[in-house]
């Protein structure tokens, strides 16, 4: 569905973002671009939605070189990105109405969208009255209206709260049962591991690894072991469980007989990403 190959882009002459980047993603895929901030997740994103057309090598969507999109590509493609792009003096209902108007192939039923979200009680209230987790989710509708084929989403959950976020990984994963290919970025570790089929992860422009979330995790990881003892307080300490046999310290408290606690675990998505990148997502 995404074919990327040798991509390099830059905004300014001399200076690239991205730098012979190459990968693919497959049709009903959740691909997720993980990076700290600047590592060129939304210029990449703006390549593949046809905004950056100023670039080196191919990126093509849907078998259409991004370069070369035409309108009735914006038929095939949504986009979620951070900043709003709503009006603030109508009503959520009137928004919708409104950018449904502009794709020629119809959209899909407004009023069940806007119930399936929990919006349907709320949608003739002004969009300037929204809270953040009420915009997101009339966002997201929007970039699902069309029915759209790929959804590129900009860190979907920021600053939603547990329960909507839960609400929003929820709607997204509805999309994948739907057959939708989707591209999110995120910062957010926790949020990949439990949507992405596969991640990348992106540092300076350049894609360091990629993989499903359970393979980097399972191959690229080492188990750890977090062991507690009592000195002025709890202290804590751990290892990798392949090296628990020169643990200097832990032996010690096994033979004193000081141990607290001890157990063994999973490295997560964000432990690999520090480990592979050096660089951490905070
Ligand atoms: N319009 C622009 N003109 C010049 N430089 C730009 C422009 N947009 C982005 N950049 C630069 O390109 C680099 C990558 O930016 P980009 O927005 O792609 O990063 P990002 O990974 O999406 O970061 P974030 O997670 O903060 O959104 C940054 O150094 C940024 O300053």
């Amino acid at each position: 569905m995404i074919q990327v190959e040798h991509l390099t882009v830059g905004y300014e002459r001399g200076k690239n973002i991205i730098t012979d980047m190459s990968f693919s993603v497959k049709k009903g895929e959740i691909f997720g671009f993980l990076g700290s901030s600047g590592a060129g997740k939304s210029t990449l994103q703006k390549v593949l939605t046809g905004m950056l057309t100023g670039y080196e090598g191919s990126a093509s969507v849907a078998g259409v070189e991004c370069r070369c999109f035409d309108r009735d590509f914006y038929e095939k493609i949504g986009v979620d990105f951070e900043y709003s792009t709503m009006y603030e003096k109508l009503t959520a209902r009137e928004n919708l109405k409104f950018f449904g108007s502009l794709y020629k192939n119809g959209t899909r039923d407004i009023e069940k969208l806007l119930d399936a979200v929990g919006l349907l009680a709320d949608a003739d209230k002004r969009l300037e009255s929204y809270s953040k987790g009420m915009r997101s989710r009339v966002n997201f509708i929007k970039a699902i209206l069309h029915d759209p084929e790929i959804l590129y989403l900009d860190e979907p959950t920021s600053g939603l709260d547990p329960a909507n976020s839960k609400k929003m990984k929820e709607l997204i994963k509805g999309e994948q049962k739907r057959g939708k290919t989707i591209l999110l970025t995120t910062h957010n570790m926790q949020d990949a591991t439990e949507l992405c089929d596969r991640v990348a992860f992106i540092v300076n422009g350049k894609i360091c690894a990629l993989d499903s979330p359970h393979h980097l995790i399972m191959e690229k990881g080492a188990k750890k072991v977090t062991y507690t003892w009592e000195e002025h307080g709890e202290q804590t300490a751990e290892c990798r469980l392949e090296e628990i046999g020169n643990e200097q310290k832990l032996l010690e408290l096994i033979r004193a007989g000081r141990l607290r606690s001890i157990h063994s675990s999973e490295p997560t998505l964000n432990d690999i990403f520090v480990e592979l990148t050096g660089e951490s997502l905070g």
